[in-house]
């Protein structure tokens, strides 16, 4: 790598391998070590970004892959369009994973213009994601953080009959938009945690979904119990009109933009709970924080916030919102596995490896006992470049 022209704006990296063969950047450290390993294992010298601003600027990154460069991982805050993907080209690339599983932050056709390959990391978050969705539905449910507030203040004086009332789940009925892997993980946790029923929407049917939830209604019959039932919605109204707890996890694209608007939100119950671990501009946040205003029963837990990291004027003096910075795939364990999912994607477009078959089915990537398939584990423009497929 030595009398490559300078940097046109020094970014501050780390090297590891500095004599391997291929050049792949990572614009931010990323959990673990065992994503370094692979890549150093495979040839790869790779350059960790240490900048110390959160969000990397289109030129900070045009700066970062310089004139060689093999591979790209990339987070959802960075904005991967005509500038970077040509930027990447130029540099030789061949590839650009995303650490997330969403990427309404890339253009993929302008990544298809350059014959990049991109990459996501489905899978090794449905459940962490999921189970922050089910947090945020208890802590709205049971007023968790107001009575936290209210202790810490210093005043707690006594019980009292109508402190800090809440909803009971058991019985109500919760409503998901986007029955993917996030959203079916969700349904079946407040189906099977809290014996809630199910109504669903989504533009396709979830017969996995449709069929636990009848199994563990009979369970549940069997053993003298209440059975839990479930429906799959013609409309998204349907789900708000009906459901006591409402979560959306849909894609973001042109049709999920504000599916939540104005409208929809009046659809809702007065006292209902909304829900959205997907991605902000899904909910009109203006809109959201004038019902919010109007209505104190009707409760609301964000991750995501249409202008993040912003929040729409007034929406943090709101005490029936729960809002928590995008931690929805925090765990430990499946931060390691998206880092380790982002740089096998690069390191097998790299490599020439075909494309994983399936990417629902990506446990084979991350078990670290044994060597990882030759294979990219998720590539969502596979198809539009041609890419071959891995028979494994
Ligand atoms: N807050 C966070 O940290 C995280 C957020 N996410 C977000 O969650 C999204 C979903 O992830 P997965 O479940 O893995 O994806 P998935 O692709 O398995 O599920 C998405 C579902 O949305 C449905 N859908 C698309 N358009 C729709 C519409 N107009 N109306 C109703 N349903 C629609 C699809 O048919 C699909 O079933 C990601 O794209 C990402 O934006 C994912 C992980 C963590
Ligand atoms: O994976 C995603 O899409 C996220 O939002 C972060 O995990």
């Amino acid at each position: 790598f030595e009398g490559l022209a300078p940097m046109a704006r020094p970014v501050q990296i780390e090297v590891w391998n500095p004599n391997g063969k291929y050049r792949v950047v990572s614009t931010k450290a990323m959990p673990g070590t065992r994503w370094i390993n692979l890549l150093i294992e495979q040839d790869c010298r790779v350059e960790i970004c240490t900048e110390k601003k959160t969000i990397l600027s289109v030129e900070d990154i045009v700066s970062l892959i310089g004139n060689r460069c093999d591979g790209v991982i990339g987070q959802l805050t960075e904005d991967w369009g005509e500038v970077l993907f040509s930027a990447l080209s130029r540099a030789g690339g061949k590839a650009f994973s995303n650490m997330a599983v969403g990427y309404n932050n890339v253009d993929v056709n302008a990544a298809n213009k350059y014959g990049i390959a991109v990459g996501n990391t489905p899978g090794v978050l449905t459940e962490t994601t999921a189970e922050l969705a089910a947090s945020l539905s208890l802590a709205a449910a049971r007023r968790i953080v107001e009575a936290d507030e209210f202790m810490r203040a210093g005043r707690y004086d006594g019980w009292l009959p109508n402190l800090f009332v809440g909803n009971l789940l058991k019985g109500q009925t919760v409503g998901v938009i986007g029955a993917g892997r996030i959203g079916s993980a969700y349904a079946r946790m407040m189906v099977e945690g809290f014996k809630m029923n199910l109504i669903y929407f989504d533009l396709y049917q979830s017969t996995r979904l449709e069929k636990f939830v009848t199994a563990y209604g009979e369970f549940l019959k069997a053993n003298g119990e209440a059975p839990v039932t479930w429906r799959r919605a013609s409309s998204m109204e349907e789900v708000l009109r009906e459901a006591d707890v409402i979560s959306l996890h849909p894609v973001l694209d042109k049709t999920t933009f504000h599916l939540v608007n104005k409208e929809s939100l009046k659809a809702m119950k007065k006292d209902a709970i909304l829900i959205n671990c997907s991605r902000g501009p899904v909910i009109d946040e203006a809109a959201l924080v004038e019902h919010l205003r109007e209505n104190p029963m009707f409760r609301v837990g964000l991750d995501v916030f249409e202008d993040e990291p912003y929040m729409k004027p007034g929406l943090a003096d709101m005490k029936n919102a729960i809002i928590v910075p995008h931690i929805a795939s925090a765990s430990k364990w499946t931060r390691e596995g998206m880092a380790t999912l982002a740089a096998l994607n690069v390191l097998g477009k790299i490599k020439d490896y075909p494309v994983w078959s399936d990417p629902n089915r990506v446990e084979p990537f991350l078990n670290e006992n044994v060597p990882p398939p030759a294979a990219s584990p998720s590539i969502v423009n596979a198809k539009a470049l041609g890419l071959p497929v891995s028979k494994l």
